[in-house]
């Protein structure tokens, strides 16, 4: 017979034992009533040795699904779906797959450190009289806990917390990643007081697919684990569970696609801020202490996203002349929304530096950008700024992932071509990417490195034919510089010859006079 069953039953006997006693109590002699009261609980206690702890499925907060419930979840669907006989499948919010949970009234036993402990899901009717505005469900439930009490301070304290611990683990395994991104402000009352909507994130890219030096791509997945673990490790040097990348190099180069790859990586949601939408600092801050844990958030093109206020200018006033026919609610609305940006670079730093280190669990913030030397040194100094990762052109390494990704090539004859010609020239990986992709699907893969070598020499004689123009333009700078400054000096020349012939001419007629 199993624990609970055998606590349930032994229980049954117990309570009608009391049940009968209660009813026969009065006709008891005082003295034996007093003996038999004295010593209930310890007879109840010598012949129930067993500990029961519920874990109602609401906390008494807002009526709120106790976190430590689906934890409870998660953990049982692993167990219940090997051990018990009756199962229920529901799908939960935001995962990817149903979950298994036992049935009403199904036993599961667990075991932990040799001990047996046994959860039971208890289900009661209940009946709501009060108005509340918070609506509860007829039924209330709760997962029971029965184990023997001389294991009281293993099951309460390790047992317990190996439970939530790796419930909550089944759980992130499980969940559906999010792309959020922040909603302006003005609208934070339609979106019903939410800051950030998402989409489920599906995003195919992974460190495998991605394109770049397998010794770079290696310290970077390494130092993304190392940070995943490093929860004891950042707690021991007294540093915030934080690390921040800024990640640089032109147009096509894979920044966005390294953060979906790190987001698939760490099963993090991500978190797309975008800085010119937030009316300020104090909005910034908000937006940001809403994201949870396990969470990336990104601000791309930092260097424009800080500097836009000239341009948003110009557009409120276009917009201003186009809305003098609008009703005014509208035209307030939108006068709100073009309103320029105020968050600062001073508003930034003050959060990666100080309320970020305040809220806990673990969080990455990479900043991308398209020219690094443009950024304000403070914002990416180490420490702010954690590491900094170029990601440039297409390298040889690279041009291997992607033929290995878009043709399922390992090597081929056309390889050693190219791998002279990327070295002579610059082409990003989006472009080396477009150029495997083959145009129909008859096509072979030795067109498609075909149509790339073609591409790499035409983008190698665009670039010579831009060098010599611009050495052209460059010379032609240069020649009409000269020619300027060669003016300017003959014009001086002139200037002093005219200055001392006036000088010569007032002397000589100056001298005539004295004759005269
Ligand atoms: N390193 C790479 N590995 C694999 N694919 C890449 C890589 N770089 C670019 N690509 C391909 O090119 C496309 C564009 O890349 P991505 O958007 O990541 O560039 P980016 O550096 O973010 O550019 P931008 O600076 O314009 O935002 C991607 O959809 C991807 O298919
Ligand atoms: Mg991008």
């Amino acid at each position: 017979m199993r624990i609970g069953e055998m606590g349930a039953q032994l229980g049954s006997v117990i309570a009608s034992v009391m049940f009968v006693y209660t009813i026969f109590r009065q006709y008891l002699p005082p003295q034996f009533r007093y003996y038999v009261d004295k010593y209930r609980h310890k007879l109840v206690k010598l012949f129930y040795p067993y500990i029961q702890i519920i874990f109602d499925e609401n906390t008494n907060e807002f009526r709120r699904r106790s976190e430590v419930y689906s934890a409870i979840q998660s953990y049982l669907s692993t167990k219940s779906s090997t051990n018990a006989r009756r199962l229920k499948a529901h799908d939960v919010k935001d995962s990817k797959s149903v979950v298994l949970a036992i049935d009403d009234h199904e036993e599961v036993t667990d075991e932990f450190q040799g001990i047996k402990v046994s959860w039971v899901l208890v289900k009661r009717e209940t009946r709501q009289t009060s108005f509340s505005f918070y609506p509860q469900s007829d039924e209330k439930q709760h997962y029971k806990l029965t184990f023997h009490r001389r294991h009281r301070n293993v099951v309460t304290g390790a047992y317990l917390a190996h439970v939530i611990k790796e419930g909550k683990a089944i759980t992130v395994g499980n969940r559906q990643r999010k792309l959020n991104v922040n909603n302006p402000s003005q609208n934070w009352y339609t979106y019903r007081g939410t800051m950030w909507s998402h989409v489920v994130f599906e995003h195919p890219a992974t460190f495998e697919t991605l394109a770049l030096h397998p010794k770079k791509k290696e310290e970077i997945v390494n130092d993304l684990i190392k940070f995943s673990k490093g929860k004891e490790y950042y707690a021991k040097i007294g540093k915030a569970w934080k690390r921040g990348y800024l990640l640089y190099g032109p147009p096509g180069t894979g920044k966005s696609t390294m953060i979906a790859a790190m987001s698939n990586l760490m099963n993090y949601d991500v978190y797309d801020l975008e800085l010119t939408t937030v009316k300020d600092n104090t909005e910034l801050r908000k937006l940001l202490i809403d994201t949870p844990s396990k969470s990336i958030i990104v601000i791309e093109d930092i260097d424009c996203s800080l500097d836009l206020t000239g341009q948003r200018k110009k557009k409120k006033e276009k917009d201003e002349e186009d809305n003098e026919e609008k009703d005014p609610v509208k035209k307030k609305m939108e006068k709100e929304e073009s309103q320029p940006s105020k968050v600062t670079l001073s508003g930034l730093l003050n959060f990666i530096d100080g309320i970020w280190s305040a809220c806990g669990g673990e969080r990455l913030i990479v900043f991308t950008t398209n020219y690094v030397d443009k950024l304000d040194p403070a914002l990416i100094r180490r420490g702010r700024m954690d590491k900094h990762i170029e990601l440039s052109y297409c390298c040889y390494e690279a041009f291997k992932v992607l033929a290995r990704n878009y043709l399922d090539l390992e090597s081929h004859e056309l390889f050693e071509t190219i791998e002279r010609l990327l070295g002579e020239t610059n082409m990003t990986p989006a472009d080396v990417a477009e150029n495997l992709m083959p145009n129909s699907v008859t096509e072979e893969a030795d067109s498609c490195l075909k149509n790339l070598i073609e591409a790499i020499e035409t983008a190698k004689e665009e670039a010579r034919k831009k060098a010599e123009e611009e050495e052209a333009s460059k010379k032609a700078e240069e020649e009409a510089k000269l020619k300027a400054e060669k003016e300017e000096e003959e014009k001086e020349k002139e200037k002093e010859q005219s200055a001392k012939d006036k000088v010569k001419c007032n002397g000589t007629s100056a001298k005539e006079g004295d004759v005269k």
